[in-house]
This record gives C-alpha cells, sequence and structure tokens, in this order.
C-alpha cells in the first residue's frame, strides 16, 4: 500500500519542477509503483480533487471551517491560525507550520477515503463534523501531508499543470512508451472520468485505448468546429452535398436519459440538470427512448404568435448566463425563458453511435426527438449548391443569430469527441462583415485601477495557451469595454483564484508583471483588431521569435462556458495574423 507520504513529498517536488518532461517522469515514475485502487484515486488527487468533474466533488469546507479544524488538531486558538493565515495567505502552509514531527503512516487509500466522508457529510450537524473528520486526519499526519491535505480540502491544489501531463505519464506508466499518449488523449475524450482511464490502462496497458466507449451517466467531450474564412473555403474544404445548420449562441448542453433519470452535462462536464428544469421536463416528454445521449445547445428565447404569424426571438448569450445560480432558479426560468435546439445523436438503447457517419446520426435524432415545447431540432438546409447555403447563412443572420456550421455528409463524418473537427465549419457574421476577431483569453493577472475604477481592476493580463509546452503566455492587456457589473462579477470570480506569485504554467515579461497574479481560472472573450509581434509579450516567443500582441481589445463578455485550457491557442493566433 502506496504511502500518502510519497505523494505529498512529490508534490512538493513538482511545485519546484518547471520542465514539461520532467514533471511527465516523475509522475509516470509514481504511477508505475501504484496497485488497484491506488491508481484511480492518486489520478483524482493529482488534478485536486476526489472524483471526476461531472460529479459532484465539492467537499463543502470553506476557509472558515479549515481555521477552525487547524486550530483543533494543533491545539492552537482559532486566532493563532487566522493571524498566520494572513501572514503566509495559504492554510496548508499553516498547517506546516503548525505540526510537530511524527510518524508518517497514512496510505493514499486513508486520505482518499477521509476526503470521501467529508465530502459525504451533509444535513443537519455537517460543519462540526466535516471539521471534526478534517482535524482528525490531520493529527495523524506529518507536516508536509496536513499542508497537502489543507490545500486538497480546500481545492487549491495549484500543481501548475492539468490533465494533459497526467494523460502523457499515463503513456510512459502504462504502456511502457510516451507514443501512446495520442491515443490516450483521445480515449480522454470519450472516458472523462480519469480515474477510470487511469485505471483500465493500468490494468491492460495499450490496448486498453480500444476499449472505452460512450456510456449514459458520463459526459463525453464535445465535438468542436473548424472556422472558415470565405465561402470559396467552404466549397474547398467540403466537397459535394453538406448540411447547413442555424448556429445558436448559448450554451451547449449533453442529455443523457436513463430510464427516469435524466441528466444534463455542460462543454466542461459540469452536471447543470438542476439549472434547467424546464428542458428536462419537455425533454422527459419529447424524448421517449429508455437510454439516450443527445447533443444540443440551449438558447435564451421566446416564441409567440402576433397577427397570425409565429415569431420567435433569440436573445444574447449574457441573458442565459442568469440561469447559472444554485437558488432562485423557479424565479429566473420565468425571467429568462429558453429552448433547446439538438443537432446530434451519441448514444441509443445499448449502442454508441459515434462511430456512426453524420447523415445516419441525424436520422436517429430525428426519429428519437419529438419537437414540441422548447425542445426543437437545429434547422438546417442540406444541399451541394453553394448559393443556396448562403441565402441560408443570410436568413440565419437576419433571425438574430450568429450564423451556421456547415457539416460533412460523407461516410466517414463520425462523432469526434474532443476534438476541432474538419467535418464541422463554423461561419460567423462576423467573418463576413470583416468585422474584428474575438479571442477566448485567459486571465492571469490584473493592475489596480485608478479614478473612478479604483478599489477594481483597471486593467487584465491575459494569456493564450501554448498546447506543446501547457503553458499560458500573455498577449494583451485588456482595459476597455466593461460594465461596472462585469467589473464586479470579475472581481468576484478572480478573488477566489489570487495567488502570491505567477503559477509556474504562466509566463510574463519582466516589463508585464501585473499588481496581482491570478491562477488561470477565469477565461474571457475579447474583440482586438491587429496582431502584431511584441517584445513585451511572451504568447509564441522562441528563441528566434519575439512574442505576440493583441492591440486594441476590447472585453466583450465572461466565457463561463470554458476552462483555462480550452482557451485560444497560441497556433491560433499564429495563424489569424498570418492569415492562415
Ligand atoms: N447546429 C450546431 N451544430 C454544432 N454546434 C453548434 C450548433 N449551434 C450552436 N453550436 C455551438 O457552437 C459551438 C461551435 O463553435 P466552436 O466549436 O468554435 O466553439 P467556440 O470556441 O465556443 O466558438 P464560438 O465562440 O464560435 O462559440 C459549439 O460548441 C456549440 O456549442
Amino acid at each position: 500500500m502506496a504511502r500518502f507520504i510519497e505523494l505529498a513529498e512529490l508534490f512538493e517536488e513538482l511545485e519546484k519542477i518547471t520542465s514539461h518532461k520532467e514533471i511527465v517522469r516523475k509522475i509516470a515514475e509514481f504511477f508505475s509503483g501504484l496497485k488497484g485502487d491506488e491508481v484511480k484515486d492518486s489520478a483524482y488527487l493529482f488534478l485536486g480533487s476526489t472524483g471526476p468533474a461531472f460529479e459532484n466533488i465539492t467537499l463543502g469546507i470553506k476557509d472558515r471551517l479549515a481555521v477552525r479544524a487547524i486550530a483543533g488538531a494543533y491545539g492552537v486558538p482559532e486566532g493563532e491560525v487566522e493571524k498566520r493565515y494572513a501572514r503566509t495567505g495559504d492554510l496548508g502552509d499553516v498547517a506546516f507550520e503548525l505540526n510537530r514531527e511524527k510518524e508518517a503512516f497514512l496510505t493514499i487509500e486513508d486520505v482518499f477515503q477521509r476526503l470521501q466522508q467529508i465530502k459525504e457529510a451533509s444535513g443537519k450537524g455537517s460543519q462540526e463534523e466535516k471539521t471534526g473528520l478534517l482535524s482528525d486526519i490531520l493529527q495523524k499526519a506529518t507536516s508536509e501531508e496536513g499542508k497537502y491535505i489543507v490545500r486538497l480540502v480546500l481545492g487549491r491544489l495549484r500543481l501548475g499543470f492539468g490533465d494533459q501531463f497526467l494523460l502523457e505519464a499515463f503513456s510512459i506508466a502504462f504502456t511502457g512508451d510516451k507514443k501512446h499518449a495520442g491515443k490516450i488523449k483521445e480515449s480522454y475524450g470519450v472516458c472523462t472520468d480519469i480515474g477510470e482511464l487511469a485505471k483500465t490502462l493500468a490494468e491492460h496497458g495499450a490496448r486498453a485505448t480500444g476499449f472505452f466507449s460512450i456510456k449514459p451517466g458520463r459526459p463525453v467531450k464535445s465535438m468542436l468546429s473548424q472556422r472558415v474564412e470565405s465561402f470559396e473555403e467552404l466549397e474547398s474544404r467540403i466537397q459535394g452535398k453538406k448540411a447547413a445548420e442555424e448556429k445558436y449562441d448559448g450554451e451547449r448542453v449533453q442529455i443523457h436519459k436513463t430510464g427516469d433519470e435524466i441528466k444534463a452535462f455542460s462543454r466542461r462536464l459540469e452536471n447543470i440538470t438542476a439549472q434547467y428544469p424546464d428542458v428536462i421536463e419537455e425533454v422527459r416528454r419529447s424524448v421517449p427512448a429508455e437510454e439516450i445521449v443527445i447533443d444540443g445547445e440551449i438558447v435564451a428565447y421566446v416564441e409567440f404568435e402576433k397577427d397570425c404569424n409565429r415569431i420567435e426571438e433569440f436573445y444574447p448569450f449574457q441573458n442565459l448566463m442568469q440561469r447559472r445560480r444554485k437558488y432562485e432558479i423557479e424565479k429566473y426560468r420565468e425571467k429568462c425563458p429558453v429552448a433547446v435546439f439538438f443537432f446530434d445523436i451519441l448514444y441509443l438503447n445499448g449502442e454508441s453511435l459515434m462511430k456512426k457517419p453524420y447523415p445516419e446520426r441525424r436520422a436517429l435524432l430525428e426519429m428519437n426527438v419529438v419537437e414540441q415545447g422548447i425542445v426543437h431540432l437545429a434547422r438546417r438546409i442540406v444541399t451541394e449548391n453553394i448559393e443556396e447555403i448562403e441565402d441560408f447563412f443570410n436568413e440565419t443572420v437576419e433571425k438574430g443569430l450568429e450564423g451556421i456550421v456547415v457539416k460533412s455528409m460523407s461516410s466517414k463524418s463520425v462523432y469526434e469527441a474532443g476534438k476541432r473537427s474538419w467535418f464541422w465549419f463554423k461561419w460567423k457574421q462576423e467573418y463576413s462583415e470583416g468585422m474584428r476577431e474575438t479571442f477566448d483569453l485567459v486571465v492571469v493577472g490584473s493592475y489596480y485601477g485608478r479614478g473612478r475604477r479604483k478599489g477594481s481592476f483597471g486593467a487584465l493580463l491575459c494569456a493564450v495557451l501554448n498546447e506543446e509546452e501547457q503553458r499560458f503566455e500573455t498577449l494583451t492587456k485588456v482595459g476597455t469595454g466593461f460594465t461596472e457589473a462585469d467589473a464586479e462579477e470579475i472581481n468576484r470570480l478572480l478573488s477566489a483564484h489570487i495567488v502570491s506569485e505567477a503559477p509556474k504554467n504562466v509566463s510574463i515579461k519582466k516589463g508585464m508583471l501585473p499588481d496581482i497574479f491570478i491562477e488561470p481560472a477565469v477565461v474571457i472573450e475579447v474583440l482586438g483588431s491587429e496582431i502584431t509581434n511584441s517584445p513585451g509579450h511572451t504568447a509564441g516567443e522562441g528563441t528566434e521569435e519575439t512574442g505576440l500582441a493583441l492591440r486594441f481589445p476590447r472585453f466583450l463578455r465572461i466565457r463561463y462556458d470554458k476552462a483555462p485550457y480550452d482557451a485560444m491557442t497560441v497556433k491560433e493566433v499564429r495563424d489569424l495574423k498570418e492569415g492562415v
């Protein structure tokens, strides 16, 4: 049985290492020594979690309870813990300081099970129970162990790397060769439970990459689209017959139905069932299949009759974000009515449909979804004629939609989970009008505001993802376009991610250092006009190339639906600059 101290010491070591290769090698070495459930549990722990993203993984311990637990464990007043917390800014470090020397004996299983117990304590008296459970394990833990137990409990492990490093390490640990990393990453698109993925790979080696299949209750990563610059390009990308579908600007949703149970998952794989009771009720009426997984978009939408005409109105994405709440769901259900437009089917009664071509999937979708109430199918035309697609696009934009998604009808057009696929192309109004580009960027720092903006941020330092290095590199400073409400919401979101120095996976030039460092967590959409070379930023910087910078950026909206690793990549910025 592996001891937890080995994991804690490795975490400590990894915090100091910056080399991608070295981090992966160390993780691989660790996983090769694990057996049975330890593999699964450690995979979650490395991502600072106790289970897959699509399950409820919050432990329900905030700072206040952790302070109480630490004080109880080490027999000091809560005021003392708070004083030290104010100085170090990290309750894990406080636990480390207050602990006394002891022998390490906890196993990974001991700690994992205790975290589960903390998570599961619910109802009356659960706060005391959670505090007691944490306090008790801290008493048994060594200083290093205590530090990481506290960080794990608070969801602040912050090792400075994401799941991609772990997948690369699995390739070395479980198949003996890094060459299977690509296949493992593909498998992760289908089996999004990292623990289950790790365990299966540990048991079966490289062969396991052929084992994974979609199953109801476990969301797959969404298939994404490429963009085209012109209708001519569209013609060359998809020859012959193609389908043009309306592109709805809302929240991506994957609905999983097994018997009476219906769950909705977001593009980030979070369970969003509770936010959309209206969608769930309508799906129950309109989708009779026993077991089914369908993919679509929820939009803020109303439909009504006027002078015997059916009028439909689509509202901007921002309206829909009012539905992102834990409380007052019924009130906002009235305030912000929605509809769902389904465009794909991935699973039906025991059979995965992901390898079937799109025309077959669409036919099955039509057979299994009854359009009624707020349940719709994505409207589309199927044609070989590019002028017809142009007309369809114009009608779509006229209706207030942002554009179309053109889909291949070829026999190879499978559902590619987690990929920006060459079977789907988006064409938006803003491209056709030569409007400026939009960029989804990760906030990595903020600068103090002055004058009217005093007390808030003056500008945000934003970065793109360097995919090879899995590192965030700065591209621009965004200081305009924020309403007061935007600024307030951004301050609220960022406050949970303030760190004392630049995280290891963020690269910032000395002259660009922000007043406050933010760990990569919040993605914003920014309108920008020109990409230039700039020695001030690190995006795409190499030994021979200067960094890239985005000029005249303007904030558009928060991308709640995107995780930092879904942000725009350096390559995408470079392609835009070079007009590829
Ligand atoms: N008919 C449709 N078919 C496929 N995707 C659609 C459709 N209508 C709306 N969408 C949405 O459009 C997105 C496709 O755009 P893309 O994959 O580039 O995502 P993105 O990076 O979020 O870009 P965007 O900012 O354009 O939404 C899908 O993720 C989906 O949520």
